[in-house]
């Protein structure tokens, strides 16, 4: 169990007129996250994912709240969560030089890793991706999606039990994407809690058990995909404004929806399901992307 309290970071930063200001990436997240689960932290530009990432795989301290790795407390065990975490980050931060093998190895050489280990771990792990006939390639002639499967292997070197992606799909297209899905499904199925920030709500919906909606740096909705859409309403009416904006309208039972779209006077009108982007515009009003 991943227990945060009263989670906050702060950033010290100058405003416009050159003047010490502050600013609240992370305000107040209580978060409790069960083993073996797949957790969604979702939101827009800026929500605070990433920083919440941070605080949480240890890379920058909170300004304030705890977080606790079953009975571990990150301020005083540092060492030993770093064994049962991996992190996957946004950026591929390779060193494209080195061929595939030497990367992984590196990694596993910072994680205290015999040669014997090594070896074996990275033989697994390349088969498990499909990337066993590249190891002596370097990192610069993968593709983009071989190169992201590639950065979340690597994290799952020393066998940890709770991985971290930071936004594992941005920037690539829908078919490496959902390669990428599968990979994580799989890491899943073989025993790993998998936390990830994204920002693409078709991909919280499609792998999430709960889904952490965060924006501005608070958490304003925590539930399944499912509980959450159904909170709302399942039933969606979209149609052209006069101006040529759309509207739209929710529902909570089909039979209605239909009423009102068939009373509708207005042109390209469209039914269809609720879906994570409409919780978060009902709940803060914008849109996720
Ligand atoms: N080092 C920093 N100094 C000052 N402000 C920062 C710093 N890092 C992040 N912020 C600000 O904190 C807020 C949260 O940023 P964060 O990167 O955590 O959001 P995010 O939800 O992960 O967004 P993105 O998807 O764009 O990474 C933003 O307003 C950002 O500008």
């Amino acid at each position: 169990m991943l227990c945060l309290s009263s989670l906050k970071k702060v950033y010290p930063y100058k405003n416009a007129a050159g003047k010490q200001a502050e600013k609240i990436a992370v305000a107040d997240l209580n978060l409790k996250i069960a083993n073996n689960e797949i957790f969604g932290l979702l939101g827009p530009n800026g929500a605070g994912k990433t920083t919440t990432i941070r605080m949480l795989t240890m890379l920058t301290q909170p300004t304030a709240g705890t977080i606790c790795y079953d009975n571990l407390n990150t301020a005083a065990n540092a060492k030993k969560i770093k064994a049962l975490i991996g992190v996957v980050p946004q950026h591929i931060n390779f060193d494209q030089d080195l061929t595939v093998g030497e990367n992984m190895h590196l990694h596993g050489r910072l994680h205290h890793m015999n040669k014997q280990e090594r070896v074996s771990r990275i033989d697994e792990l390349l088969a498990y991706v499909e990337l066993s006939d590249r190891i002596n390639d370097s990192v610069r002639s993968l593709s983009g999606g071989m190169k992201r499967r590639l950065l979340i292997v690597r994290a799952l070197m020393h066998k940890p039990q709770i991985l971290f992606l930071d936004e594992p799909t941005v920037a690539l297209d829908p078919q490496v994407r959902r390669r990428i899905w599968d990979l994580i499904r799989k890491m899943h199925h073989d025993g790993v809690t998998i936390v990830l920030t994204t920002h693409y709500i078709e991909e919280a919906e499609a792998l999430c058990g709960r889904v952490a909606i965060m924006n501005k740096g608070k958490l304003i909705a925590l539930d399944s995909p499912t509980n959450l859409k159904e909170k709302i309403g399942k039933y969606v009416v979209e149609w052209d404004k006069d101006n040529g904006e759309r509207d739209f309208k929710i529902f909570p039972d089909r039979e209605t929806a239909q009423k009102f779209a068939a009373a509708l006077q207005q042109g390209n009108i469209l039914r269809r399901h609720s879906n994570l982007e409409d919780v978060f515009v009902e709940l803060t009003g914008r849109k996720v992307n």
